[in-house]
């Protein structure tokens, strides 16, 4: 199945662990999210399937689905910035099901921490067999282990539980200077937890630590420390640069043991990077739970950070020198546009038209003009697709639509372009195969904008799903014009793609009222509609042409209804 070919059994699995478990079920499954545009797009894949399935909830296993599942080992931050709290926020960021095991209590804000209350062994032990005996966990990630004894009773688990893959961040001094875990716990990381670990992401202190106290000073310490880690037995070493004093980039050192990648980003200038190294090692963790594999991960989950971090750099919460980041991305975005209309709702999909502006030129009419003629015939989401315009032209065509839209409740979004759905506020971006990586999109646009992607094949619907996009569009499904050497799928092509994909899907290419009905008549539950070019923009009458074209989707849908 396509979801396992991004591992790579050898560098993922704990050493001689059990084969892998779940990789053969779909994904998805009722989950406790209620309200994020993540939340939302999962809430649409669950959809999507039981669809499929048609059937009410069972108790039978084999007819759910199973989700990417993180269980994190650490401590709790009452002030919510870094460990537990940082590691289900950075989890729920990456669409991904985060279950705890909680190893101290800390009293902890802005300034410091002010008290830990260690959880007896007994009892992070009982956690663990909770939810590793039930839950199907994927990855585990450890945060604050506080005692040796946790460690023990950490290693018993994984021993008897096995799971995928371990990513050990090995969480010594918060970044306020205060001590989470003694050199008495240096001796169970190295002997227990570093042989079987498929990652360990020490900071500078911590790698200096774990090393018996060498100073770290430079990159070529790092890369000479991480390698130094890696002979411990950790099947990869991501040494984390952030206090690396003098830098302008963030650099990390990345080692699997043959190669080293120096993996640099923009240092944000910010007090608001309590959290970081915890939020990091969960996005790893989370990424690897979706199918990822180890360098892809870590690559993903640093540019996580750096992009949360400019985010919210501004962002006043507390008032000591360390304040948290907003894993979301929603808390600017709320003060900025608190009313903002949020949610994806897949029956939008249903006559999806998509401008050009080579036709409007052609016909002497305004973009806004003719958005608004489309809308008015009942199209139910509007795409800009402006690939000759300038810049600054597009910009203030976008935002003059997304009035037009929003007065309608139809949503806008913008062809390829992140920078201009950002700069109008649209409600999100459709890409291409050579466009920006959906993955990189919901990055920078966060977890509320819809993301659509273009997919001619099952792998690309899938990998689309697993980056977090809300739906596809599929084609070409006839021949076109509008798009220059576009193969075309046919609409056997868009019915396996359709078949496989557990986003919903549009059809696209060469549709119009004289084929729309074949269209929606292969009859898969989740084709939701059909995205239009010609048939309405290089038309005299985008009202008329707009009408037909959705009496014709009505009057097909009806149709099958009756069967
Ligand atoms: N100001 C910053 N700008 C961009 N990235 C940062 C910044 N500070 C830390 N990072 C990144 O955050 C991650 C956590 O690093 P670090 O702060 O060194 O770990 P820890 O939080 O465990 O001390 C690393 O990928 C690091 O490069
Ligand atoms: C419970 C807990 N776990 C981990 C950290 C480290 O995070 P940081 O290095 O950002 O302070 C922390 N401060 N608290
Ligand atoms: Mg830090």
């Amino acid at each position: 199945m396509a979801y396992a070919q991004g591992l790579s059994s050898s560098c993922l699995f704990l050493s001689h662990k059990v084969p892998p478990q779940g990789f053969q079920q779909s994904l998805g499954l009722s989950l406790p999210f209620t309200n994020s545009r993540i939340n939302s797009s999962l809430q649409t894949r669950i959809f999507v399937e039981m669809r499929e399935d048609s059937a009410p909830m069972t108790s039978d296993h084999s007819k759910k689905m199973k989700i990417p599942h993180v269980l994190t080992v650490a401590g709790s931050d009452s002030g919510a910035g870094a460990g537990i709290q940082a590691d289900i926020k950075a989890c729920a960021a990456r669409g991904v099901y985060c279950s705890t095991a909680i190893t101290a209590v800390t009293a902890q804000n802005t300034i410091g921490v002010q008290g830990v209350s260690v959880v007896p062994e007994d009892f992070v032990a009982e956690q663990l067999k909770s939810v590793l005996s039930d839950m199907q966990v994927d990855v585990v990630k450890t945060g604050m282990l506080p005692s040796i004894g946790i460690v023990n009773v950490l290693s018993q688990g994984l021993r008897e539980f096995p799971v995928r893959a371990l990513v050990v961040d090995p969480v010594m001094v918060s970044t306020s200077g205060d001590v989470l875990a003694g050199p008495s716990i240096l001796a169970g990381f190295r002997e227990q937890l570093l042989p079987i670990a498929d990652i360990v992401t020490p900071n500078l202190k911590e790698a200096s630590a774990l090393l018996g106290g060498q100073q770290l000073e430079t990159v070529a310490d790092m890369c000479s420390a991480a390698k130094l880690l890696h002979d411990m037995g950790p099947r990869n070493v991501l040494v984390k640069g952030g206090d690396l004093p003098d830098s302008l980039d963030a650099v990390d050192i990345f080692f699997d043991g043959k190669d080293f990648h120096e993996l640099r980003s923009l240092r944000i200038k910010t007090r608001n990077t309590h959290g970081t190294g915890c939020s990091l090692a969960s996005c790893i963790a989370a990424e690897l739970a979706k199918g990822s594999s180890m360098l892809p991960a870590v690559k993903v989950a640093k540019h996580y950070i750096e992009t949360a971090l400019d985010y919210s750099k501004d962002i006043a919460i507390g008032n000591g020198p360390q304040g948290p980041f907003d894993h979301l991305l929603r808390l600017k975005s709320y003060v900025q546009n608190s009313c903002r209309q949020v949610g994806f709702n897949p029956n939008d999909l249903y006559l999806y038209a998509v401008t050009d502006s080579r036709m409007n030129k052609k016909w002497g009419r305004s973009i806004t003009d003719a958005v608004k003629a489309a809308i008015d015939g009942g199209a139910t989401i509007i795409q800009l697709r402006e690939k000759d315009a300038e810049t600054q032209d597009f910009l203030e065509a976008a935002k003059a639509c997304l009035k037009i839209c929003h007065s309608h409740g139809v949503p806008l979004l913008i062809n390829d372009r992140v920078d201009v759905a950002l700069a109008c506020g649209a409600d999100g971006v459709h890409v291409g195969q050579s466009d920006m990586p959906a993955h990189v999109a919901r990055t920078l646009l966060g977890p509320d904008k819809i993301i659509g992607v273009s997919c001619k094949t099952p792998e690309q619907a899938h990998q689309a799903w697993i980056d977090g996009a809300d739906y596809i569009g599929c084609g070409g499904v006839y021949p076109t014009n509008t798009k220059e050497n576009n193969l075309t799928v046919g609409l056997d092509g868009l019915k396996t793609v359709c078949v496989a994909s557990k986003l919903p899907v549009v059809a696209i290419g060469g549709i119009g009222a004289s084929n729309a009905s074949s269209v929606m008549e292969i009859g898969v539950p989740n084709l939701k509609g059909v995205a239009v070019v010609s048939a309405l923009f290089d038309r005299e009458c985008i009202l008329t042409e707009t009408r037909k074209l959705h009496a014709i989707l009505t009057e097909s849908m009806s149709m099958q209804r009756t069967y």
